[in-house]
Order: C-alpha cells, then structure tokens, then sequence
C-alpha cells in the first residue's frame, strides 16, 4: 500500500522564483518557516533550506517534482515584457500557466496565488485610482499585457472550492526595489546614452510604483487568508504602495540619488506617442534586416505620459493589507542598492 504524505502548510513552491519578485518572496518565506521549493528556468542563487528544480514550466514532466508536497503554489515566472515575442508570451503565459493548474492537480496541491499585474486593465489612458471592476484591457498595448490577461482568467477560473483548489491573483504595479532587472537599470542606462534630459507630456501624470517588499507581504497574506470561507477565493487584488507619485518626480528622485541630472526639457506627448509607434512598425517591418530595440516603445512612453494608479481597497478590506515600507524609505533603500549604477561608477 502506498501512503500519501499530506501536504504540509508549511511547504510551498515559488515557480519563477529566480527572478527578481520571486527570490524576494522566497527570501520572506524562508524566513517565517516555509520550506520552499523553487522551479525555474534558471538558479540565480542558493540559500539554505530552499529547493532549487530547474525546468521550464510548460514541462509537466518537470513541474511535478518540485510540487510533490507542498500545499502552496506561488506562480510568479513570465518572459520579460520588454521581451516582443508573441510566441514566447503565449506560451509561457497561456499554455504553461494551463500546465501549472493541471500539475497543481495532479500532486494535489490545495492553494494556488498568481502574480498577475496591474497592466492588465491598462490600455495606455489614464487610470486614476482604478478598482479590480474595470474590465480587462480591449485593446492590450503589447503581448505581454495581452498573455497576463488570459493568464489571470485561467487561474481565477480554476477556482474551485467544492474540489478544494483555491486561487487568487495578485495584481502589483510598476514593482522597484533591490536586484530590480528593469526600472532602476534602464532608467540608468538611457540617462548614460544622454536621453533622460525629456520629461514627456507636462508630468502632472500620477502614478503607483510598488516597493518590492510591500508587494511580497500582499502575496503572503493572499496564501495566508485563501481558506474555503474567505471572500478572496477566485478574486483579483491590486497591490500597490498606496501613495501615487508624480511619474517624472519618481524618475527624477531615482536619478538624481544615483548622480543623474533629472529631466527638464518638456516633449509633447502625442509627438512622443506618434514617433514611438512609427519606430516599433519599422523594427517589426526590418526585423529580418535590422536587429534593433528602441528605449522608448508604445508601453513605456504611454506608462510615462499617462495617469495609472489603483486602488488597493479591496486588498485592505479583504485581507487586511498595508504598505509595510513607505515610499520614501523604498526610494532610499533602492538607490542605495545600487552603487554599481551611480554616476561615475
Ligand atoms: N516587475 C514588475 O514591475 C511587475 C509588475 C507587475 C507584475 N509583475 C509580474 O511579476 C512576476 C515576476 O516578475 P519579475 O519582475 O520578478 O520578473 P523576472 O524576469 O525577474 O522573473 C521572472 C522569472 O520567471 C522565470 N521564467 C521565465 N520563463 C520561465 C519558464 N518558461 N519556466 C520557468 N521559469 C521561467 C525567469 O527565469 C525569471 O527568473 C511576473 O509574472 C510579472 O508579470 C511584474
Ligand atoms: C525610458 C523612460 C521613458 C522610462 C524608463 C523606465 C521604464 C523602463 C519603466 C517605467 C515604468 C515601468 C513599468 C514596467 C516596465 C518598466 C517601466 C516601463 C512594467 C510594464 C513591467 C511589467 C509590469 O506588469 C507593469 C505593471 O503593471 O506593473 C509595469 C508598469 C511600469
């Protein structure tokens, strides 16, 4: 006869738990007692009492071991959204979140919690403290939003009380922070290669940008308050730092801590818009030619010229949610986590 070992509360596995929000949150894990298990394409580092299972997650094959007892299932891996690869996105975000739920399944893990984004009501118009109503993007600005969506309907869906699977979706925006591969390090990077002197539109655009630890304590309590009997069972909460900044003051506040000079010369927004959309059809249309990556695409300069900021109510109500790391703190804690990207360095 062949005993099962039930599950223990205490285990749990972080799928993408390489990546930048990933290891952050398996860090907290550790941390409070969780053995945790960690499938992803690649290890980015070792810490004790974590499990590293290396595979890509559209592999059943491969996803089962690392969710062999454990009744918890973060699912925070996708391609990068710079990344302009319908194929990749559809894969990994469609097809292996659709393997994710079925290997989840099959090793009879019990919860299931989703990093989605907030991107995915965002159609490139302003947002101002938007709900969890506001129905899905129409028209997704790129690939990426496009997958996130269908990914996010897939794992509410697969809600299921009665069977004892329960999901929820976390929905941060705009995460920064330590280790942080995109925000700080593009920021930089186009401010070397002189281009950040433009402040597009006339940047009284509002926006949410979320210190990565706040947005690990939201996935956290989301595990934590997914029982049977709890409203966030099959729901979508938005996870931000609560205090919507001005989008160039943000920018400028980053620079200007690493040695930077700020932007200050102001660019029409629709030129910007006009000019970034013309570039993005030229790369499509050279590509077999021409392998070139414009700094400024559609997705950025509309997220820099444009109010996007949520409402995280229901994450209050529902879950008892507040920012753990105010956002002046979270600006000082990430400049100072990067001295290889200070002026001059
Ligand atoms: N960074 C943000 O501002 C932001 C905001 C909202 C939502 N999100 C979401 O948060 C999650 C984590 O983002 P991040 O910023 O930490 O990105 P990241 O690129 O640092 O981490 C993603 C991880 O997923 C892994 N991965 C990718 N494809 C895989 C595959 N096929 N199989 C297994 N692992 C795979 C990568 O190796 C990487 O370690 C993503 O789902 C992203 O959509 C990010
Ligand atoms: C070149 C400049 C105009 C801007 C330089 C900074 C940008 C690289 C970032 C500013 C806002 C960021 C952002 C994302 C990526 C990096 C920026 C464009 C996301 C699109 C990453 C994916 C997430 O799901 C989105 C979200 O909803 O949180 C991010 C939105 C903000």
């Amino acid at each position: 006869m062949t005993t099962r070992v039930r599950p223990s509360s205490k285990r749990c596995a972080v799928i993408g738990g390489s990546g930048f929000l990933g290891r952050h949150l398996v860090e907290k894990l550790a941390d409070k007692g969780y053995t945790v298990s960690v499938f992803d394409i690649r290890q980015s580092y070792e810490l004790p009492g974590v499990t590293f299972y290396l595979g890509d997650l559209c592999d059943k094959q491969a996803l089962l071991p690392a969710l062999r007892d454990v009744s918890l299932v973060f699912h925070c891996a996708s391609p990068a959204p710079g990344a302009d690869d319908r194929a990749l996105f559809e894969r990994v975000n469609i097809s292996g979140t659709r393997t994710v739920i079925q290997a989840c399944h099959e090793a009879g893990v019990q919860k299931l919690v989703l990093t989605s984004s907030a991107s995915v009501v965002f159609e490139g118009t302003d947002i101002k403290n938007g709900k969890e109503d506001l129905p899905y993007a129409k028209k997704p600005i790129d690939f990426y939003t496009l997958t996130k969506i269908q990914q996010e309907k897939l794992v509410l869906e697969a809600c299921d009380k009665e069977n004892g699977f329960l999901t929820v979706a976390i929905r941060p925006h705009g995460i920064f922070g330590p280790r942080d591969p995109q925000l700080v390090p593009i920021l930089v990077d186009t401010a070397r290669r002189g281009k950040m002197k433009f402040i597009i539109g006339n940047g009284s655009n509002l926006v949410d940008f979320t210190y990565v630890e706040n947005v690990v304590h939201g996935h956290v309590l989301a595990a934590e308050r997914l029982r049977p009997e709890s409203p966030i069972c099959g729901q979508a909460y938005h996870i931000t730092n609560d205090e919507p900044v001005f989008f160039w003051d943000f920018m400028s506040q980053i620079l200007v801590g690493l040695g930077y000079n700020a932007p200050r010369y102001h660019l029409p927004y629709w030129l910007v818009y006009g000019i970034a959309l013309l570039l993005w059809v030229l790369t499509v249309l050279l590509r077999p030619l021409v392998s070139w990556k414009p700094t400024f695409t559609p997705m950025r300069v509309a997220l820099a010229g444009t109010h996007h900021y949520y409402s995280c109510a229901r994450a209050k109500q529902d879950m008892g949610y507040q920012p753990v790391v105010s956002l002046k703190d979270a600006i000082m804690l990430t400049v100072e986590s990067y001295p290889h990207l200070r002026q001059g360095a």
